[in-house]
This record gives C-alpha cells, structure tokens and sequence, in this order.
C-alpha cells in the first residue's frame, strides 16, 4: 500500500472530532484513536512494513510501549527479525515483577517504539526508566507524530523522533 493510501485509510477510521483531554493533560479537538488502525489487519500491516525502514541501523532491540504500540512493535519484530521487549506503565506487582518483558535491554541500542506521539512526554518517562535497567535509547519510532512539541523535548533527552507520518500529512 503506498504511504498516501495508508494515510486515506488511517484518518478514515481513526481520526475523531470532538472534545478529548489527551494523556498530557492537554484538550485537544481531534484525536487519532491508534486501535481503530491497529485493530484492521491488512492497514496495520502496511503501516509497520513502511516503518520497518525507518529502523536505523544499529538497533539489536524494539521496546513497544504498553498499550498501544504492542501490536505494532510486535509486527515490527515479525517484519525486522529483531527480538521484541514489552513495556509496561509500571512494574508489574507479581510474579517476574519487571518493567519491560521479553528480550533483554541491559547494553543494547533500544529502538522505543509508540503508535501516536503529542508531548512526547511518554517516551521520555519510559526512556528514564529503561535506561535504568541499562538500555542505550538514541532513537523512538512513531506511527504519528501530531508535531506538538515532541521532536524537540526529545533531542533535549538526547533521543531522535523519527515518525512514519506527521499531522500534517492529513487533512485539517
Ligand atoms: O506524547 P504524549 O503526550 O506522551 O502522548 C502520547 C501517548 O499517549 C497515548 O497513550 P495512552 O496513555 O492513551 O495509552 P495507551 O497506549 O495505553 O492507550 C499514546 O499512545 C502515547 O503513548
Ligand atoms: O496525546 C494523546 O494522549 C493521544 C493523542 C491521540 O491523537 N491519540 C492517542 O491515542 N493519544
């Protein structure tokens, strides 16, 4: 699927207009609900291919943040070869008790990996805490950046946003 069909696709079945208070805090007017795109088989696979060539090249493993980019970081690492950690909000309170399950972080170039990016704010939580369990984090890979201020809050942090689409590649 070329990258304007994806586009067509995704603001048709998961940009809403309304009034949505987002994770930041922040109201905004529209919101990209990720799971409507997530949740149709044939546009989400079209979304991560396009994304696998955004990967630099470095990366030995993607981190999907909880919840909505597990099923694409989960067809990234299909697509990628490249082993997959799932990352949690919070520590899970049992059993293991971690933070990111799955492929080990510790000394490895982490590529984060998130569905839509407005603050940025979320990566950078996640980011500080992977780091603390010893993951290299350069990079973060996004579905949709809505350009509202990530890109720059992240080079502060020392990671690049590289995003498949931006909001301005959709309609106003
Ligand atoms: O760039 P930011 O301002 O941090 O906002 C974007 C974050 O908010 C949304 O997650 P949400 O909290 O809705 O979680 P979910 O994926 O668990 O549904 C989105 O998936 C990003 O993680
Ligand atoms: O900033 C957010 O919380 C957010 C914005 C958006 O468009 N979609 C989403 O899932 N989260």
């Amino acid at each position: 699927m070329i990258k304007s069909e994806i586009v067509k696709q995704i603001y048709a079945v998961s940009h809403l207009v309304g009034s949505f208070q987002l994770r930041s805090g922040r109201i905004s007017s529209e919101y990209f609900d990720k799971y409507q795109f997530e949740a149709n088989p044939s546009l989400l696979d079209a979304v991560v291919k396009q994304m696998v060539n955004l990967i630099p090249s470095n990366t030995e493993v993607l981190a999907g943040l909880e919840l909505g980019a597990i099923s694409i970081v989960t067809l990234l690492s299909h697509y990628s070869g490249l082993p997959t950690a799932f990352v949690r909000k919070e520590a899970k309170k049992y059993g293991t008790s971690r933070l990111a399950e799955g492929a080990q972080i510790n000394n490895r170039k982490v590529l984060i990996v998130e569905d839509v990016v407005t603050s940025g704010g979320q990566i950078i939580i996640s980011a500080h805490q992977l780091r603390e369990l010893g993951a290299e984090i350069d990079y973060a890979l996004c579905v949709i950046d809505r350009e509202e201020g990530a890109v720059d809050k992240l080079l502060a942090e020392g990671i690049t946003l590289l995003s498949l689409l931006k909001r301005r590649d959709f309609p106003t």
